[in-house]
């Protein structure tokens, strides 16, 4: 039988089932889709592929799912350094936002996360940030999947000037995507500290209207949430609740701070959890009980959150960093295990993201969003476990080639979709224009 794609692998981590790692197998992909997973020999006598790889010490994994992005803030990568959220957002970001905010800027700076993204694994990331049309665009012209926010902010900016006009210009985007296969979009108001009750009651109906996720900051600090306590007596997780946001639809990002109550609120509500450890340590904004919130059986998904507070989209550094955090912070070793971290970065991603039918493992019927990690360097042997090296030791120069939906986006480590050397010359002007 004639199909587009063989991918003959010396490991698949299908990551559904759990903990199955196949050895000598072949991915058969058609149509975008992945049709068949069955042994190499099999697999030679079965298809003929119109393009074929051999990868002999590659693992296949599906893509890395990186939940919660603010793509175009790679542009301000290491302008403002070493400080506490509400100062690097009040005296540093916000100012930089507020001068420099643009179409060319998004455009730009999403190119930039983009193909940093897919050099590392990353084939879906779900963004919040200005314009995100722009942001839309760039991922259908670079092939990445996305789901953009439809931001809500309680303050003008130079996207939109009120509530009302935030939600109308988020409504005819969303309204645009419809028929797009890799794009989607989800509410997203930006904190509980900076959106009013008012606008996060149209969104909850909105949301429950158009079936969309809702995507947003929570319980990021501890100064976040003493400061909501004093103003009007409740928790803002609390509030969101009486407003009737938690939900299955509803990503809460960060989550540092939480009770015992709210871990069982979260459970019980079905709502995720994007866990963002690296921002969360370099904000010094406080840890996310990770351990706990999984016992309890919330799904927590992985972001890497801004590349200005983190200061990367490397979902390897991601996946490390929980797995390492987790055990920290549970003082215990065998919490979040490698297996747990990987699951996070991807089916967990998608279930977050409801894509679970469509991507986060690599299961027959699913789009076929993968990823081949080159794990014959030296850096990653000896090889006892697939699953171990790339959570523990593995980096995402490894990454040498990446699908989305079956078309290549990274082969042998080169982008096609992205030219690399104009968009370096773009982001030098965006340097001098931000230092000036
Ligand atoms: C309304 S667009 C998104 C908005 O969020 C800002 N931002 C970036 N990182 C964080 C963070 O960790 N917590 C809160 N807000 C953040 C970004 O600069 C944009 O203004
Ligand atoms: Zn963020």
């Amino acid at each position: 039988m004639i199909v587009d794609t063989l991918i003959h692998a010396r490991w698949i981590i299908p990551v559904e089932p759990e903990s199955v790692t196949l050895e000598h197998h072949t991915l058969v992909i058609d149509g975008g889709r992945i049709v068949d997973l069955l042994p190499t020999g099999l697999a030679r006598q079965k298809y003929q592929g119109l393009a074929t790889e051999n990868l002999e010490n590659h693992a296949l994994l599906p893509g890395l799912i990186n939940c919660h992005t603010h793509a175009a803030m790679t542009l301000m990568r290491g302008i403002a350094d070493d400080l506490h959220l509400m100062d690097w957002l009040q005296n540093h970001i916000w100012p930089l936002e507020q001068k420099w905010m643009s179409e060319a800027f998004v455009r730009d700076g999403t190119d930039l996360a983009i193909a940093e993204m897919i050099r590392g694994g990353t084939t879906c990331f779900n963004d919040m940030y200005f314009y995100p049309e722009v942001t839309a665009a760039q991922a259908i012209q670079h092939g990445i999947r996305a789901i953009v926010g439809l931001i809500v902010i309680d303050f003008p900016t130079v996207w939109a000037s009120n509530t009302a006009e935030y939600i109308e210009k988020g409504l005819a985007l969303h309204d645009q995507l419809r028929h797009q296969s890799l794009i989607s979009a989800a509410f997203a108001p930006h904190a509980p500290y900076t959106v009013s009750d008012e606008a996060l009651q149209k969104i909850r109906t909105l949301a429950d209207e158009l079936e969309l996720p809702v995507h947003m900051h929570l319980h990021e600090t501890l100064h976040e949430v003493e400061e909501a306590q004093k103003q009007n007596g409740r928790r803002p997780l609390q509030r969101l609740h009486e407003l009737g946001l938690i939900n299955p639809s509803f990503l809460g990002v960060h989550m540092t701070q939480l009770s015992g109550d709210e871990i069982s609120l979260f459970a019980h509500t079905g709502a995720h959890i994007v866990h963002c450890p690296e921002s969360n340590l370099k904000l010094a904004s406080g840890f996310c009980p990770v351990a706990k919130c999984l016992a309890a059986g919330i799904n927590v998904a992985l972001g890497t959150d801004g590349p200005a507070s983190n200061n990367d989209l490397d979902m390897f550094g991601e996946m490390r960093t929980a797995a390492l955090l987790g055990k920290a912070v549970a003082g215990d070793a065998s919490a979040v295990p490698a297996m747990t971290a990987l699951r996070m970065a991807t089916i967990n991603g998608a279930r977050a993201l409801g894509l679970d039918n469509e991507i986060g493992s690599l299961s027959i019927g699913k789009s076929a969003d993968v990823i081949a990690i080159d794990l014959s360097c030296l850096e990653t042997q000896p090889l006892y476990c697939p699953v171990s090296q790339i959570v523990y030791a593995a980096s995402r120069q490894q990454v040498t080639d990446l699908w989305v939906a079956g078309r290549c986006l990274l082969k042998q480590r080169q982008l096609t979709t992205i030219n690399t050397a104009d968009l370096k010359l773009k982001v030098a002007e965006w340097q001098q224009r931000l230092a000036s």
